[in-house]
């Protein structure tokens, strides 16, 4: 696997949520391969399908239709292809979401590490890892503290490190930088850049945040269900 490899591959993808009267086509026959080392922008309106392809590709929402291969596997095919969902979303996918979500009664050091624990980390080796990534985030010094006492910038960085710890090569982040002022937006997206090359992974992101749309390499819009590149 190396940079240009088709890590993300969507296919006629539909959703609906619903049936009969109330049924919403929120997808319609999607179709969207993202490569490695690609950092794209998911844009359009709101109710425009954004956070449910997002969640189609990580894993936590069944497509009503279509096929989904993930880093060449293919994962949903009219149903799921697989019984240890939770295990490839461990494996695969980092998330980042806008209120990033770290869980309040640990550190942010331990935030990192749970992630690892879970995916079956030797505790000693995710410590590490942890304080590894912490401090390439320029967040080291805060590894320590509850993320009550986190600036916005900081939380965010650390929820960065917990999406990256197990070194997925999809990354999925709902509205990043949305918490964050023009400098630390971009700052983060650099850095959202720089591991995307480094890690030989994707990055998809929906984000409405116009003072970062120069940092991507392709924005992609979603109207209606349906996608237009651009
Ligand atoms: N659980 C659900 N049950 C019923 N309808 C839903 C559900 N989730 C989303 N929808 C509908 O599906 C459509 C797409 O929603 P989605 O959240 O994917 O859009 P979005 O582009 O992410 O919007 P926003 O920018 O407001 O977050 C909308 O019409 C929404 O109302």
């Amino acid at each position: 696997m190396a940079i240009g490899d088709i890590l993300v591959d969507v296919q006629a993808v539909a959703k609906h949520y619903g049936d009969g009267e109330t049924r919403v086509d929120a997808l319609r026959q999607v179709d969207l391969q993202v490569r490695a080392g690609e950092v794209i922008a998911l844009l359009g309106p709101s109710g425009s399908g954004k956070t449910t392809l997002l969640n189609i590709i990580g894993c936590i929402l069944d497509p009503s239709s279509g096929r989904v291969v993930l880093d060449g596997d293919p994962v949903f095919d009219g149903k799921w292809l697989r019984s240890d969902l939770r295990r490839l979303r461990l494996d695969k996918i980092g998330f980042i979401f806008q209120a990033h979500n770290l869980l309040p009664f640990l550190t942010a050091a331990e935030n990192v590490s749970l992630v690892l624990d879970l995916a079956g980390w030797a505790p000693e080796k995710g410590k590490e890892r942890a304080k590894e990534l912490l401090d390439y985030l320029e967040v080291g010094h805060r590894a320590p503290v509850k993320p009550a006492l986190l600036s916005g910038g900081e939380a965010q960085r650390v929820a960065i490190a917990r999406a990256l710890a197990n070194r997925p090569r999809i990354i999925l982040a709902d509205e990043p930088t949305a918490a964050l002022d023009s400098k630390r937006a971009q700052l983060v997206m650099d850095l959202l850049r720089k591991l995307a090359a480094e890690q030989e992974a994707c990055i998809l992101t929906v984000t409405h945040d116009e003072k970062i749309f120069d940092r991507f390499d392709r924005l992609i819009h979603l109207r209606d269900g349906k996608l237009a590149d651009e």
